[in-house]
């Protein structure tokens, strides 16, 4: 299951004041995107400190991705689950008693591992954390977040006694330490909201890199004729070098909306780099080749970066063109790995693409 954990905070870090109004640290242009991001899970999570002091109800708001999820056999809106341990909840909380979707109740501060086994059973492969404090910060602590989407506010809040993120610095030992950098997958302003989006590491496998490059393709901005595609650049020792996904937003190469997720993780490092002669490229679909928007193919910039060994998640589909790029890699002497198990994630992301006619 992907565990995406999502909160917005002040400049210094906290998710909340200590009256008892709810704080909008979001705007309205970061809210719809945490809308979207909502509309785009199966189950949204909080624990009974924040139905206590929000008192959300958890909803996809818009009436378009509500419609749009149940056009594809969905429910309106994901599964609400409430953790709770000793305290319970108001049986009047409004994640109770408003209607629109079903609300799963876990009472007795159940290990995590269990509640997300519990959640799988139920079907859910992306759940969205939205908080609080403690919630937030056990997903961490237990290394079971895969990302992490921050939007930071404008302004300061000045009180020790307001809730922090990520608990009290020094209080808990979180896994994602100096050491153990995450990867910055996107970062944008959306008015007076910084919105960063990071990839939290659990491995160095090829297969932990891969799937984060079909996260990282959940980002392009989606067109029809063309696929949603991520690439990571990684060194020996797993350490990632470079990250892009289709039509990244980056000058130098062209129109960005031509862009490819392996040219762009490329072109932030430079040809000339050298870690590139001894870096694995992983990317969520084959590298293309021919190429009809730009004279130069992502088997291209591979050839000419020297990157010896390329890591892919989904051949492409014999659709909007016909590809040879792992032929044209593997006579030059690229390694070439094709894990099985990530064609049917692939695909998912690239549903709209895959289903015209
Ligand atoms: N800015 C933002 O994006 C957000 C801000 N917030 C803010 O966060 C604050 C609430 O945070 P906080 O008070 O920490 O509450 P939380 O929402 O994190 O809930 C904590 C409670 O969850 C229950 N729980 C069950 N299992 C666990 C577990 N494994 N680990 C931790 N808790 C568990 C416990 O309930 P019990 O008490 O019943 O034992 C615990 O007290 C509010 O001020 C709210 O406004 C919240 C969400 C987002
Ligand atoms: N205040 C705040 C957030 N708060 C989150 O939104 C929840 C309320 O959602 P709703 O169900 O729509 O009422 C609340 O319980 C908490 O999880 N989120 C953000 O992205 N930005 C913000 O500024």
């Amino acid at each position: 299951m992907h565990v995406l954990l999502s909160f917005a905070a002040s400049l210094d870090g906290c998710l909340d004041d200590t009256t008892p109004e709810r704080l909008l640290l979001s705007n309205p242009e970061d809210f719809d995107r945490v809308d979207a991001a909502r509309a785009a899970c199966d189950a949204i999570l909080v624990g009974a400190g924040t139905v206590r002091a929000d008192d959300p109800r958890l909803l996809v708001r818009s009436a378009e991705r509500r419609a749009e999820r149940v056009a594809l056999g969905l429910a309106p809106s994901p599964l609400r689950v409430v953790l709770t341990g000793a305290g319970g909840i108001d049986p009047e909380a409004k994640v109770l008693t408003t209607p629109g979707a079903e609300t799963l109740l876990i009472e007795g501060r159940p290990d995590l591992r269990a509640v997300l086994a519990e959640l799988e059973r139920r079907g859910v492969r992306r759940l969205m954390v939205e908080g609080g404090s403690a919630v937030l910060s056990a997903f961490l602590a237990e290394d079971l977040a895969d990302e992490i989407q921050y939007a930071a506010a404008p302004f300061l809040i000045g009180d020790a006694a307001a809730p922090r993120a990520f608990g009290r610095p020094g209080a808990v030992l979180f896994p994602q330490s100096p050491d153990r950098r995450m990867i910055l997958a996107e970062s944008r302003a959306l008015g007076d909201v910084q919105y960063t989006r990071y990839l939290v590491r659990r491995g160095h496998s090829d297969e932990e890199l891969l799937r984060l490059t079909i996260e990282l393709s959940r980002s392009c901005p989606p067109v029809l004729k063309a696929y949603s595609v991520g690439a990571i650049i990684a060194a020996p020792d797993g350490s990632v070098l470079s990250t892009g996904y289709s039509r990244e937003p980056r000058y130098g190469l062209g129109d960005p909306s031509a862009n490819h997720a392996e040219e762009v993780a490329i072109a932030k490092l430079g040809y000339e780099d050298p870690r590139l002669r001894t870096a694995t490229l992983y990317t969520s679909l084959e590298p293309c080749s021919p190429r009809a928007s730009r004279p130069r193919s992502c088997t291209d910039h591979i050839l000419a970066a020297g990157i010896p060994r390329v890591v892919l998640g989904w051949r492409e589909p014999t659709l909007l063109a016909v590809c040879d790029g792992v032929e044209r890699l593997s006579a030059a002497g690229v390694e070439v790995l094709e894990p099985a198990g990530f064609a049917a994630a692939v695909a998912e992301v690239n549903r709209a693409v895959l289903s015209q006619d």
